[in-house]
């Protein structure tokens, strides 16, 4: 079993991830975030770093697609914080749209992410968080990562346009769309266990 947990910075991915894969007794794969060398410099100025970014987080993102099929074969069951898909749905695609990306670098980048694909497997479920501005701009201050001082509401809002447009499309297996924007499943039990109901009834059609 593989679970995807997908959504916007700051949406709360990290955090479920991990309380989903100590309830579940499953491996949690994250992201590189913490020794990335690209991403405090692609804060300061995108134009210049967005090319570089996006080809770290392709080539982080596709060796951890490959580490999970391998376990997979072993049955073990899989939380994924983020997905290759959204890299280039919504990361790329929006760089590219806002004029931060070149087209020439754009389809350079996507030719990569096309050529990689085909060697991705989709999760059995794709949970989505979905969370409006308010809720992320308050959960990024309270992570309080001192390069994400720089972002913008307008590119978190684009962010989200991306979401909303690719989860509208999303046909690769099963998919779970979760509100965050009134759960707290940090300080609240009751809220986490919301969200376990919904996950075991959307796979197992429990509750
Ligand atoms: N549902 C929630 N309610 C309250 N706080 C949350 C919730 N989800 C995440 N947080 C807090 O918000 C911050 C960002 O969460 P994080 O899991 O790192 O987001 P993401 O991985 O999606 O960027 C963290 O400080 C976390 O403790
Ligand atoms: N593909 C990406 N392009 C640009 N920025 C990205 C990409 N993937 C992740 N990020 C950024 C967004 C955040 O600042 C960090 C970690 O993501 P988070 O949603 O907080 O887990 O990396």
């Amino acid at each position: 079993m593989h679970i995807a947990i997908v959504g916007n910075i700051g949406a709360g991915k990290t955090t479920l991830s991990n309380k989903l894969a100590h309830h579940f007794n499953w491996e949690v794969f994250l992201e590189d975030v913490d020794d990335n060398p690209y991403l405090k410099d692609f804060y300061d100025d995108m134009p210049r770093w967005a090319f570089h970014l996006q080809v770290y987080f392709l080539n982080s993102r596709f060796r951890q697609t490959q580490q999970i099929k391998k376990l997979q074969e072993t049955n073990r069951g899989i939380i994924q914080d983020r997905t290759i898909y959204e890299d280039a749905h919504i990361f790329a695609a929006n760089l590219s749209q806002s004029g931060l990306m070149s087209e020439r670098d754009y389809q350079n980048y996507l030719g990569l992410f096309n050529s990689m694909i085909s060697m991705v497997d989709p999760p059995d479920l794709l949970l989505y968080l979905r969370a409006d501005l308010p809720k992320l701009v308050q959960q990024i201050e309270r992570r309080g990562r001192g390069y994400e001082n720089n972002i913008k509401i307008d590119y978190l809002k684009h962010l989200n346009e991306h979401y909303e447009e690719w989860i509208a499309g999303y046909n690769l297996g099963k998919l779970l769309i979760v509100d965050v924007n009134n759960l707290d499943y940090v300080n609240n039990p009751e809220d986490l266990s919301v969200v376990i109901d919904k996950i075991n009834s959307t796979l197992f059609g429990l509750f």
